[in-house]
This record gives C-alpha cells, structure tokens and sequence, in this order.
C-alpha cells in the first residue's frame, strides 16, 4: 500500500499567526478517512497544504509534506492522481458557467478550467472518460442539463464525476452535502460508498459526524490547528473526544454502523 498523504510536523502560520502547528498525518492508500473538526480549526488550510494551493511554513526542525511520495507537485498533475471537491469548485461553475452541459462540466476535468474553450480539442478517448465517469456515478442523464438548470446535488455530483475522468487513486471531499437536501445527501453518501468500495480512496473532510459511512475506517480529529486525536474511527469518535473539539459536552450515539451526536444529559437521582 503506497502513502498518499505523510506529513510529518507541519507547521502553517499566516504572517505571525499559527494556523497549523506540528501536524502529522498519515492516510494510506485504501483507507479511508474523515477529516473533522469545528469552524476555524483549520481544516480548509490542512486542503491547501494537500491540495499545494500552500506550502508549509519552514522552521528550524525536522519537518515533511509528501503527497504520494513527493514534496512538490505540478498542480496538473497532481489533479491526475488525487482528485479534488470543494464547495469553491461548486459556486464557481454555479455563478460562471450556467451555460455549460453536464457532459462539458465533466469534460473541464481534462483541462482543470471552469469553461470549455474552442481551441480546446478533445479526443474521442476523453469523451469516452468523462462519460465513464458520469456512468458510474449514475449520472449519465444530465449529460445534456444545463448546469443553470441543476438541481445542487446533480452539479455537485457533475462535479465530482470531473475528478474522476483522471484515473485517481484518492478523492477528496470538503463538506461535499453543504446545500443538499435530506435525501440528496443521503444519495450523496451512498455514491461516496461506492466510490470507496470500488477503490478510491475517499477523504472527507466535515463537521457533520453523521456522513461518517461504514467503510470509513480512519478518523483524524482537528482542532485548534493541531490533531487532537486519529486513529480507527469508532474509537475516535467518542464523546469526549468530539465534546473537546466541539467546545461543548457531547454525547455519541451509533446505530447501523451510522454516528450521531446528542447534547449531553446529565440525571441527578437524589
Ligand atoms: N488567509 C488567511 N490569513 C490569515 N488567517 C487565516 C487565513 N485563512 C484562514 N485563516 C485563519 O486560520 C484559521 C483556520 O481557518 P480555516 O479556514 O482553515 O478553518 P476551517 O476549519 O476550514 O473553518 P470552517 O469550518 O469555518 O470552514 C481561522 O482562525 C482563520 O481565521
């Protein structure tokens, strides 16, 4: 099993500020993982610096940032093995490309643009890809939808079929239902399962616990720019863990393989 993602104490400061302090964080390809943590934790730093939208703040110790063995990637290329989901991605194709079909949103991967441009010429092998891709996310009819005229989980699941044109070995998902309905979101979760059990690596990053699915094996805990804890999800998740990072008492519930949180009551018996 390669390494898609070893950092080893990874700091991350803004001017003088710490965003990120010695952070280490390890996910093997196969398993995967959530990435959770409250607002302002730094979970959206931690995507850049996975992402290399950023590069690690340098200090005087030991320190490593490797994706897929290598600390430097060309962000084309990068895109080609770890496909990348954010909600940025989302509004951007929402606000500036309505016009475009489904087909030519997922077709954009090839090129990592938000539009398809004329001098851009696409080869029966990339129709065949983007097509693949929105098959086997069951999303085949919208391949002539405008996106202006989508539904947020239709663009949002074009979006993740775009990714997948490349043959990647991980997704990674930022708060990827933001926006969906009940039922959507659980399509949604249903279509992240099968993409991990066909051998994706999926990464989802959330403050929900309870789009944890079952074949998430690995669990990171983010807080306050550190990792407050990781490790095998159920032991992970646990109420005092997620009453820390949350800043609130907390209580955890599991049913069907399936996590949620409750406020946490106390009875007095006198
Ligand atoms: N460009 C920046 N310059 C200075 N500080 C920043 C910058 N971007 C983020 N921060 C700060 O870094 C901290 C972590 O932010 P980040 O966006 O990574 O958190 P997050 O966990 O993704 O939050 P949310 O769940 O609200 O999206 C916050 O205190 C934020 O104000």
């Amino acid at each position: 099993m390669s390494m898609i993602i070893d950092f080893q104490n990874v700091d991350l400061r803004y001017e003088d500020e710490y965003v990120l302090k010695n952070i280490s964080l390890h996910i093997q390809e196969g398993q995967h993982t959530v990435i959770l943590g409250a607002n302002g934790s730094g979970k959206s730093t931690l995507i850049k610096l996975i992402n290399c939208e950023l590069y690690p703040s340098y200090k005087n110790e030991p320190f490593k940032r490797e994706i897929l063995g290598h600390e430097r990637w060309v962000v084309s290329q990068l895109r080609q093995q770890i496909g990348v989901v954010t909600n940025d991605l989302h509004s951007r194709f929402s606000f500036d490309a309505g016009y475009l079909s489904g087909f030519e949103t997922v077709l954009s991967g090839f090129y990592g643009t938000i539009g398809l441009f004329d001098h851009l010429d696409h080869t029966p092998e990339q129709t065949q890809s983007a097509l693949h891709a929105m098959d086997r996310l069951g999303i085949l009819h919208l391949q002539h939808k405008r996106v202006d005229q989508m539904s947020t989980g239709e663009l949002r699941k074009c979006i993740v079929a775009r990714a997948l044109v490349h043959p990647i070995k991980a997704i990674l998902l930022d708060e990827p239902t933001v926006g969906l309905d009940i039922k959507a979101q659980l399509d949604f979760i249903e279509m992240m399962r099968s993409l991990a059990r066909s051998g994706t690596t999926v990464i989802l990053v959330t403050h929900h616990i309870e789009e944890v699915f079952e074949e998430i094996e690995h669990a990171i805990l983010l807080h306050a720019g550190g990792i407050h804890a990781s490790g095998e999800t159920s032991a992970v998740l646990s109420g005092a863990n997620l009453s820390v990072i949350f800043n609130t008492q907390l209580e955890v519930q599991k049913s069907h393989n399936r996590y949620s949180i409750q406020p946490y009551h106390f009875s007095l018996t006198l």
